[in-house]
């Protein structure tokens, strides 16, 4: 594997790229995944600091203003964005460090960081997308239906990336993952 390089992680609410990351992560430990800020409100088990930077909509407002974050959306009403220099700090390095970030993100990584390894993740179809959203019980109505319309809106993008990858067995998936960024990471 090269050394120093961004890879972007993309695909709608629900694909299953935490899963897939959690268990990348597990056998290439040597692999960095960068930590978002967010103002969204923390779910049940999740950490500050480790799944996510949890922060007021004035910190995070803040941190756009002095130029903090390396890019930065907004996704069913709550703002979520990269700390710069964190990521900055490891690519000098030389590590591989991998950002999970929707659609606007990604397209911005890209005028940025135009070297960066873009994937998309896709599910089967939008039915099992729904299925596996509801399934994870963990957002409200009001924010399934918004992260299913913003599903179709990123999966028509999905030719964007330099390669998709459908997750629909989850071993299979791993192993198409593993793949694409040991042949070109
Ligand atoms: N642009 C951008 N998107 C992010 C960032 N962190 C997370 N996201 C994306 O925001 C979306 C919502 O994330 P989250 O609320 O954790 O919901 P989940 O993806 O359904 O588990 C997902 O598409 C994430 O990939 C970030 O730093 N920047
Ligand atoms: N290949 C798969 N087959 C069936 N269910 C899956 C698969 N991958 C992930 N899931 C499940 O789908 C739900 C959403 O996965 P998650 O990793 O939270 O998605 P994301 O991070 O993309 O929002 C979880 O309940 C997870 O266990």
């Amino acid at each position: 594997m090269q050394t120093g390089r961004l890879i972007v992680f993309t695909g709608p609410s629900g694909v299953g790229k935490g899963t897939l990351l959690r268990s990348l992560l597990k056998h290439h430990p040597e692999l960095e995944l960068s930590v978002s800020v967010t103002t969204r409100l923390p779910r049940p088990g999740e950490i500050d600091g480790q799944h996510y930077y949890f922060v007021s909509i004035e910190e995070f407002e803040e941190m756009v203003k002095h130029g903090e974050l390396l890019e930065w959306a907004q996704f069913a009403g709550n703002y979520y964005g990269t700390p710069r220099r964190p990521v900055e700090k490891l690519i000098s390095q030389g590590k591989c460090v991998i950002l999970e970030i929707e659609l606007e993100g990604a397209r911005q990584i890209r005028q940025t960081f135009p070297t960066a390894l873009r994937l998309f993740i896709l599910p089967p179809s939008l039915c099992e997308l729904e299925h596996r959203i509801r399934g994870r019980g963990q957002d409200s109505e009001d924010s399934i239906t918004r992260r299913l319309r913003r599903a179709k809106e990123e999966i028509e993008a999905a030719n964007e990336f330099d390669i998709q990858i459908v997750n629909d067995d989850l071993e299979t998936a791993l192993k198409n993952l593993e793949a694409a960024l040991f042949a070109r990471c």
